[in-house]
């Protein structure tokens, strides 16, 4: 038998060091901004339409790899809106998000924490995107496992939206296998339409239904 991973022996090379260059405090790269709201945040206001605790928000555009329908490696995330700033979600770990044999992928686990993150900004009638997103993974998340994904926004300071999430496993009061703390920033749509492959983005503008083409960019109607 072979020896077990913890013991077996370092490959040359690889040596852990510290690095000599840091990229964050490299001059064009700006400091990462703290995943803990400045004092003089204020807390996140639910915007008066907000779809009612409960109501299921659907995909925000079909060829999401979080919610959308249209792909059929993706998460399919089914998220309903709930109190205040909040939303839930379910997961189901396929055989298409493994990493290990068996086993969730930790980053599909991140995008499933993030999509989840990303959907509270429907509720404030708000563009973001991700910013920056820290991700804790407390238990493996075997296939079959469906993820109960719940996640509040914390507060807004200027263009930052904090917000945190967690993932249960084995029922919705489950164990907390995974959870994350994010900083989304707001953006204008021409975020999306300036920087999106021109393909999608006409594709997206073009699309008769209304609302479909407000929320592939998640721009309330
Ligand atoms: C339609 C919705 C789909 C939802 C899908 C799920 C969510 C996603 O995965 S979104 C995709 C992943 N995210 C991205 O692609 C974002 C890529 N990054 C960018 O485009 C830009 O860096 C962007 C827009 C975040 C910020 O750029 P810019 O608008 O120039 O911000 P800037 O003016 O420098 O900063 C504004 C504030 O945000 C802060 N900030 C900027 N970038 C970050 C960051 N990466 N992390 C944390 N804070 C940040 C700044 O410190 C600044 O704070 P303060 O006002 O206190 O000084």
């Amino acid at each position: 038998m072979g020896p077990s991973l913890a013991r077996r022996a370092r490959l040359p090379g690889t040596a852990v060091r510290s690095a000599a260059v840091s990229a964050a405090t490299s001059p064009e790269t700006p400091p990462e901004t703290s995943l803990v709201p400045p004092d003089d945040a204020v807390a996140p206001v639910r915007h008066p339409e907000a779809p009612a605790p409960g109501t299921p928000l659907g995909a925000h555009y079909d060829h999401c790899f979080g919610c959308g329908q249209a792909l059929p490696h993706g998460l399919h995330l089914q998220a309903h809106a709930g109190e205040g700033v909040s939303v839930t979600a379910e997961f189901t770990v396929k055989p298409q998000h493994q990493g290990a044999p068996g086993l969730a992928h930790g980053g599909v686990l991140t995008s499933a924490l993030d999509e989840t993150l990303g959907s509270l900004n429907w509720l404030m009638h708000s563009i973001a995107v991700t910013g920056r997103l820290e991700t804790d993974f407390l238990l493996p998340v075997p296939v079959d496992t469906v993820l109960h994904l719940d996640a509040r926004c914390t507060a807004v300071h200027g263009r930052k939206i904090y917000s945190d999430a967690v993932g249960r496993i084995g029922g919705p009061k489950g164990p907390i296998a995974v959870r994350a703390k994010a900083v989304f920033i707001e953006v204008k749509v021409e975020h999306f339409i300036d920087n999106g492959r021109k393909e999608e983005i006409e594709a997206a503008m073009e699309d008769p239904d209304q609302v479909r083409r407000a929320r592939a960019f998640e721009v309330n109607p």
